[in-house]
């Protein structure tokens, strides 16, 4: 059998950016997220694994203080994430009799974030599903990811005094950048709803980038792409490392995930299963069982998936060659 050379990994000496620590969520009775730790430096790739249900997104979603975890602790740049604040209990009556206290529709689906608290922080992500503006270009919607660095005022936009013009020509001109950086310079007028699907992933994260992160959050880039599409995406995510970012990864598919990071942490109903390099978290059996099951498996199904996992990154390495 054959694993992820430990070697080919540069040591990271960088400063921790994000460290949550105990982080549990619950819903109503059921534990999603169950007292995970996580701790990303700058420059690291770390991947987020796990069947599904496991918990990854919720607790993406806790990183990025879209939900505010039940207990816990998430620290971004060495500052505690604030989280939303929480729902007001409210007190109504409907006959002028009796009040009735309504439990809060947020205690089960927790409040929306602030997001331009999140990116000013210095944190981006990208959903699971696309969000793009489909009736935009693609410049324009990298534009707009980059709003939240820009001062003018509401005045000054209506008006559109020169520094709205200055700032507009500037934001332009780093939106072009960054699309260049992806590989999308010359779709820089295409509506987004017309771009073919992985350039549509691309442009996702341009847009982020485009808020001056110093880590970013990625759910499923490769959702529904094709190999070579899923290649670019990797060669993209390396040279977002390359410029100095962290990132965050979700990913199904172990081939993807295990050429890419540095570190791997398997999350199974909610708890954390084991955390370490692609070659410690490949070989753990525990990952085999609780990410492709056995049980009831036929055997030679589950030895066939078991080498699959386990051979993901031989594949890889020969695709690339
Ligand atoms: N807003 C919510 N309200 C109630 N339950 C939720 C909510 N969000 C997620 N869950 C539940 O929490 C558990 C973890 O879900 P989550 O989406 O985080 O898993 P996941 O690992 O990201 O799954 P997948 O790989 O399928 O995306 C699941 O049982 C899910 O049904």
């Amino acid at each position: 059998m054959t694993t992820v050379e430990e070697t080919a990994r540069p040591a990271l000496t960088g400063e921790t950016v994000l460290e949550a620590t105990g982080v549990t969520m619950r819903f109503g009775g059921l534990l999603a997220v169950n007292d995970v730790n996580l701790s990303v430096r700058q420059g690291e790739i770390v991947g987020l694994i796990g069947p599904n249900g496991a918990g990854k997104t919720t607790f993406f979603n806790c990183l990025t203080g879209l939900y505010k975890p039940t207990s816990g602790q998430v620290r971004f740049a060495g500052v505690p994430r604030k989280a939303p604040r929480a729902p007001k209990r409210t007190t109504v009556s409907t006959d002028g009799s009796d009040a009735v206290e309504v439990q809060p529709l947020t205690s089960l689906t927790p409040l929306p974030p602030k997001p331009r608290a999140v990116v000013r922080a210095g944190m981006a992500r990208t959903f699971q599903n696309i969000r793009l503006f489909a009736n935009m270009t693609a410049l324009e919607n990298v534009m707009v990811g980059r709003y939240c660095r820009t001062s003018a005022g509401a005045f000054t936009s209506i008006v559109r005094g020169p520094k709205f013009r200055r700032e507009e020509a500037a934001t332009r001109a780093r939106a072009q950048e960054l699309l260049d950086f992806v590989g999308l310079g010359k779709s820089a007028e295409h509506l987004a709803r017309n771009m073919p699907y992985g350039d549509q992933r691309r442009l996702e994260i341009a847009r982020a980038l485009a808020t001056d992160p110093k880590l970013i959050l990625l759910d499923e880039p490769t959702a529904g792409m094709n190999p070579q599409e899923t290649r670019q995406a990797s060669d993209l995510i390396f040279k977002i490392r390359d410029s100095g970012l962290s990132v965050v990864v979700i990913e199904h598919d172990m081939r993807f995930i295990f050429n890419l990071c540095d570190r791997v942490l398997c999350l199974v109903q909610g708890q954390a299963l084991i955390e370490g390099t692609p070659a410690e978290v490949q070989s753990d059996p525990r990952v085999i069982e609780a990410y492709i099951g056995t049980g009831e498996d036929d055997e030679d199904e589950v030895d066939a998936r078991e080498a699959h996992v386990q051979d993901t990154t031989v594949a890889d390495e020969e695709d690339r060659s």
